[in-house]
């Protein structure tokens, strides 16, 4: 019922506004004609010669992925050459490591204005609500995750950037082959996060061929990442872990033991993301491509830990709502087109998974204990 009302309201706003407001719709529209006499499919981004750095974009940066991508990104293009936005504060090591602005995905103008006053060339866009949030909070995800998406789209396409919207695992469902799951194949996910994403996949690659905007993709497994925390997905068990196990030596996972869920450390996502944006045009068959790294169920992720950690007790008290997201997930990820077309590998398997975290969180037990 909630959502029923929110829709009638949305609606009825949306009416007011095009009454109101006919010219700036117009204007809008007006503005992707030059998009429409691009029927070429292999279009690049022209706002940049190949020789010059990009200047990118980060939207929902403060989130488990964005600060580590700025970092990544910044290293090769230049601190100035990244911007981070989100709509939360920065912690002041983050405001202080390079450019930050204030951008809210829902708010066209001020997108638009960001993109024209910058001279983005890259957007990198990572706003999103995961898939147990979205579960809590539907209106909201659907806000988000679908109209901020449009947005992202029209600027991108007004303004020829090259776009890269993370997919997901959560893509997938319950009728979709789960082991491993291809590119390919049935996609009906039962969140509203998986649909939003279907529907991201979906129009980036519309864009693509009717646009002719520069639209990539990739599906990422659940990501671990030691020095920030995970939005509210189902995978976020798999980060938990390492912290209650270096706290007090106890986890409570809210998943079963025998679980299987295609996961990626961090490093490995981020690096795809760079290469991906960096692979050229023709050597893509593809505009959204799965990407994995290893797969695993939280008995196996305990029991590699206990090998460092044997003291570590790891006990289950079942969510039924991310549980049964899970169950419909892909067990393990065919990510062979990644690898075939521009040249995807991983480095790390579990056991450097949970040494590299580990070893992490020893390092900063040692510096809380120092200080
Ligand atoms: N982390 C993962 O395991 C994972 C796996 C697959 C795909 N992804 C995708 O990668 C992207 C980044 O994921 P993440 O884990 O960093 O997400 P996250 O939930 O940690 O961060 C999302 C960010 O979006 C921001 N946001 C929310 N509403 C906004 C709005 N209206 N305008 C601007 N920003 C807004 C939030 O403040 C937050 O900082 C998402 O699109 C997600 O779907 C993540
Ligand atoms: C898998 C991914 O999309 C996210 N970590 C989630 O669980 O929702």
């Amino acid at each position: 019922m909630p959502v029923i009302r929110t829709l009638g309201t949305v609606a009825r706003q949306v009416q007011q506004v095009q009454q109101v407001l006919p010219l700036t719709v117009a204007v809008r529209n007006i503005s992707f004609s030059p998009r429409q006499v691009t029927s070429d499919a292999s279009f690049h981004s022209v706002s940049f010669s190949e020789t010059d750095h990009p200047k990118v974009l980060i939207t929902g940066g403060l989130g488990q992925l964005g600060v580590g991508l700025a970092k990544l990104l910044r290293k090769r293009f230049g601190k100035n050459n990244v911007i981070l936005s989100d709509i939360r504060k920065p912690p002041s090591n983050v405001f202080h490591s390079g450019p930050f602005i204030y951008s809210d995905i829902l708010d066209y103008k001020n997108l638009r204005e960001i993109v024209v006053n910058n001279r983005i060339t890259w957007l990198v866009h990572y706003s999103a609500l995961l898939s147990a949030v979205g579960e809590a909070n539907v209106a909201l995800a659907r806000s988000v995750n679908i109209t901020g998406l449009h947005n992202i789209l029209d600027i991108a396409a007004e303004h020829g950037l090259r776009l890269f919207v993370p997919s997901t695992i959560g893509a997938f469902g319950p009728t979709s082959p789960r082991n491993p799951t291809p590119d390919l194949c049935v996609q009906r996910p039962r969140t509203i996060y998986g649909v939003s994403k279907v529907h991201a996949e979906l129009m980036g690659e519309y864009y693509h061929h009717r646009y002719g905007l520069d639209f990539r993709c990739l599906r990422y497994p659940g990501i671990i990442s030691a020095d920030s925390m995970p939005g509210g997905g189902t995978t976020d068990y798999a980060v938990q872990i390492f912290h209650d196990a270096i706290k007090s030596g106890k986890f409570e996972c809210n998943l079963k033991p025998d679980t299987r869920l295609p996961m990626m450390y961090i490093d490995d996502c981020l690096r795809a993301t760079l290469e991906v944006m960096e692979a050229p045009a023709d050597s893509l068959s593809m505009r959204t491509y799965n990407i994995n790294a290893m797969s695993f169920t939280p008995e196996e992720l305990s029991q590699e830990l206990q090998k460092q950690m044997p003291e570590l007790e790891v006990t289950y008290d079942v969510d039924l709502v991310r549980q049964a997201i899970a169950d419909s997930w892909p067990m393990d990820f065919d990510d062979s087109n990644a690898r075939k077309d521009w040249g995807w590998k991983h480095d790390y398997d579990l056991p450097e998974l949970v040494q590299t975290m580990l070893n992490y969180f020893g390092v900063e037990t040692r510096m809380v204990q120092a200080s």
